[in-house]
């Protein structure tokens, strides 16, 4: 079997190693940190970002990226957004033609509001790009917990390709064309679960998250359309499906987040505790400015881009969004898709 290499031993590169790995694949994994590759290499254990769960023997653990890169038929983009053009950099000199990307980020670079392909578009222009999105939580695939999730590449036979490496009795993966929209689905809900999260931290019932989902798709779905997706990749796994799974869950960053800042926690004091990234933050920022630049609106971003770096208080936030003009349901619907 041809060998994988997963950059970035965070919670997701961790298990996804771990799910290719239990296939038969030889993994290649690689992380930055010298303590954790120490801690790694002697327990078999990722301690900070995926304790409990033992890490199968044909994972080889690696600090040397030139080492993880070569000759794998499939490398992996585990990191945070933020790293990934950092990370490019650093491997685009021995990345041959026919290695696969496949990235698992789901956010856009700070600065350039830029998707993830169009980063690697810049960097790697040549290799194929694939995005695997949806709604899986680490912690529960790293446990074998039926999940499912979309990849999306222009070329649809590596998309197949992607999608038959993946797949296992636990991990059903479907393909879909549209990069553009699997992207976005997946990078814009963290915004929407940090929001779920604020209405949960300020005591607020199921009502109120049924609204924030069902209201938080439609403002997804009005970018991603601006942005050229198709309309229909919202109402998949990587659109409402990763909505409703980070929106609801305990395992969700972003969710958590929000808690504490719906409880009065500092975005300082909030992020020291989660300890682990949150790409709903910067995420809010990319998508305030893309709603201005493509002229969408999309009111709970908004509000929640005025909380985050401007100064609303979130009770305040949620007056204006329960007040706003008035709006026909479905004649939205219809502007929208137009
Ligand atoms: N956790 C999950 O269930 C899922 C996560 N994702 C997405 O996967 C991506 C990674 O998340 P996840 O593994 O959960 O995050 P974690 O917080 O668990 O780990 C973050 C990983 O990214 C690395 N990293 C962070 N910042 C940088 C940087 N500037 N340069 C290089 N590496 C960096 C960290 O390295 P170091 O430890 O050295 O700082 C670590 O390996 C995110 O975009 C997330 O949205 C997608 C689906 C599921
Ligand atoms: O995207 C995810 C699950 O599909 C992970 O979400 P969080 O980053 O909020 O934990």
């Amino acid at each position: 079997m041809e060998k994988i290499c997963v950059l970035g031993a965070g919670s997701w590169g961790s298990a996804l190693a771990i799910l290719l790995s239990k296939k038969g694949y030889p993994v290649s994994l690689y992380m930055r940190n010298k303590d954790q590759y120490e801690s790694m290499t002697k327990t078999r254990e990722n301690i900070k970002y995926l304790p409990g769960v033992i890490m199968p023997n044909n994972i080889e653990m690696t600090t040397d990226l030139k080492e993880a890169v070569d000759e794998a038929k499939i490398i992996v983009l585990g990191v945070a957004s933020q790293g990934v053009r950092g990370l490019l950099k650093s491997i685009k000199d021995y990345v041959k033609d026919d290695q696969i990307i496949v990235n698992v980020a789901k956010g856009f670079e700070k600065g350039t509001n830029l998707r993830i392909s169009e980063v690697v578009k810049q960097e790697i222009p040549n290799n194929h790009y694939v995005i695997l999105s949806g709604p899986s939580h680490a912690e529960e695939v790293s446990k074998d917990m039926p999940t499912t999730v979309a990849v999306a590449c222009e070329d649809m036979n590596i998309a197949e390709y992607v999608q038959d490496t993946f797949t296992n009795p636990k991990f059903r993966v479907y393909t879909n064309p549209d990069v553009i929209g699997v992207e976005l689905g997946g990078a814009l809900k963290n915004i929407i679960a940090f929001g779920a999260g604020i209405c949960d931290g300020l005591g607020y019932g199921d009502n109120t998250k049924a609204a924030l989902m069902t209201r938080g798709i439609r403002e997804i779905g009005r970018l991603g359309m601006a942005m050229g997706a198709s309309s229909s990749t919202f109402s998949g796994l990587s659109g409402i499906g990763d909505l409703i799974v980070t929106c609801t869950s305990m395992h969700s960053r972003n969710r958590r987040a929000g808690i504490l800042i719906g409880k009065g926690k500092s975005l300082d004091e909030t992020l020291d505790e989660i300890k682990m990234v949150v790409e709903g933050i910067l995420t809010t920022e990319a998508a305030y400015k893309l709603s201005k630049e493509y002229n969408v609106d999309m009111p709970i971003t908004n509000e929640i881009y005025k909380v985050l770096y401007g100064d609303n208080e979130v009770k305040e936030s949620v007056i204006n969004l329960m007040l706003r003009s008035k709006t026909h349901e479905m004649e939205e619907v219809a502007m929208d898709e137009n």
